[in-house]
């Protein structure tokens, strides 16, 4: 079993903090299985905005209307696609072996603050000590699903099953856009993403907050209503909308009730994170279009990639698919160009402005390795990817 195989490996390795991680695969598997995850976000919004009044919220809250800031398309319009179009393609699209496969480094360690490791609870973190101290008996490899470890929540646990006749690897594609081993073939294992649907995980409380903490303060400052600098409103409207998202899919999957494992909807949670604030709202839609601009973008390269897992009318139904989302004509007629990237970096000040707002999204990318639940790190850096490849 590939299960077993992976924990032998990282069970050998050194677990004071968790080994450097990194998903990375072809751009085409990346952008599409993160704008079908837009695109559920954006049809659970749609359901609790509909439901507001039973929550008790102001009718005014809900709604969304005209073009969304910065993008060429109007909310009417973004609900109306991923509802008749997008979301039911995507859906279809993400059950087939090309694009439910991931390759992922779960291990990894975190550049930040080291001592965190992926363990938010002070018990599960490894002092440091001498070697001649330590007792020969604790030198055995730990067994790697250590459920302390992952937030002693078992629903934080990826699931690394995979069918073997359904898939037979990725090749490896370097990521000139992050600044770390992704070529390290040795540390990577492949994950079905249908098992490990986003959801509610149990990672809460300092560990999660200070990554956004991190991301919102060091590396995307909320930009003042006088900002001019249309690239640095972009990337914090970005990461506000990934945001949302998170807690989008947290709240439309939450563990209500744990000693019966009661999963379901919470909509309080819904309203308190996202819905109460109209920018994260806005955000959100704002974030599907940009990423919805960058598949439109990469229409070419999708139409002529090679799908090929062995499974061939399942390749086949996934080309079929794709080709069927990128040339819809009511896509192409109703929101011909989502985001319009060519009015970024322009001015003298250009290549210096996307040398920062590079790095500030290295910097953020490097964070998503301090995540403390890896079920939660494989959800969120694939988007960051998209993102940065955009
Ligand atoms: C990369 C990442 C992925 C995660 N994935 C999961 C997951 O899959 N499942 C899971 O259960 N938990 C996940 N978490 C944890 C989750 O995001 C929350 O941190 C956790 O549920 C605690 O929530 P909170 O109420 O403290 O507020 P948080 O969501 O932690 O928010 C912290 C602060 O950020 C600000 N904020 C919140 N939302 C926005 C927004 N949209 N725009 C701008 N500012 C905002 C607010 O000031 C808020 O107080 C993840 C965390 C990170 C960092």
């Amino acid at each position: 079993m590939v299960m077993v195989e992976v924990e032998a490996e990282v069970g050998e390795k050194n677990r004071r903090s968790m080994k450097r991680w990194r998903w990375f695969v072809g751009a085409v598997i990346v952008v599409l299985v993160a704008i079908a995850a837009a695109s559920l976000h954006s049809q659970k919004i749609s359901f609790f905005i509909n439901n507001q009044k039973s929550c008790g919220c102001p009718e005014d809250s809900r709604k969304y209307t005209g073009i969304v800031e910065d993008c060429c398309c109007d909310y009417e319009t973004v609900d109306s696609l991923n509802g008749e179009v997008l979301h039911p393609l995507l859906q279809e699209l993400v059950t087939t072996p090309f694009f439910r496969y991931f390759k992922v480094k779960l291990w990894c360690d975190c550049p930040f603050w080291p001592d965190d490791g992926m363990c938010r609870l002070r018990d599960c973190s490894v002092c440091e000590c001498p070697e001649n101290e330590f007792p020969e008996t604790f030198k055995k490899p730990l067994p790697s699903d250590d459920l302390v470890c992952q937030e002693g929540k078992p629903q934080a646990t990826v699931d690394r099953t995979l069918d073997s006749k359904a898939f037979r690897g990725w090749m490896v594609i370097d990521n000139p856009w992050t600044n770390d081993d992704e070529t390290d073939n040795s540390e990577m294992t492949y994950v079905n993403l249908q098992l490990n649907p986003e959801r509610y995980t149990g990672y809460v409380g300092p560990s999660a907050r200070r990554i956004w903490d991190a991301v919102y303060s060091e590396n995307c400052p909320k930009y003042s209503s006088g900002e001019i600098c249309q690239e640095k409103k972009v990337l914090y409207k970005l990461i506000s909308g990934l945001h949302s998202s998170i807690s989008i899919h947290i709240a439309a999957d939450y563990l209500l009730d744990e000693s019966t494992n009661l999963w379901g909807q919470n909509l309080e949670l819904m309203y308190d994170r996202v819905l109460r604030y109209p920018d994260r709202v806005r955000n959100l839609y704002f974030t599907f279009l940009f990423v919805l601009r960058a598949v439109t973008k990469a229409a070419d390269y999708l139409e002529q990639a090679e799908y090929d897992t062995g499974n061939h009318a399942e390749d086949l139904k996934a080309q079929s698919l794709m080709r069927q989302l990128l040339y819809n004509p009511k896509l192409q007629a109703a929101c011909p160009l989502p985001f319009n990237e060519a009015k970024l970096w322009q001015g003298q000040s250009g290549p210096e402005l996307k040398q920062q707002i590079q790095k500030q999204f290295k910097n953020i990318s490097s964070l998503m390795d301090c995540v403390g639940c890896e079920k939660c790190r494989s959800g969120e850096s694939f988007r960051f990817l998209v993102l940065v490849r955009h």
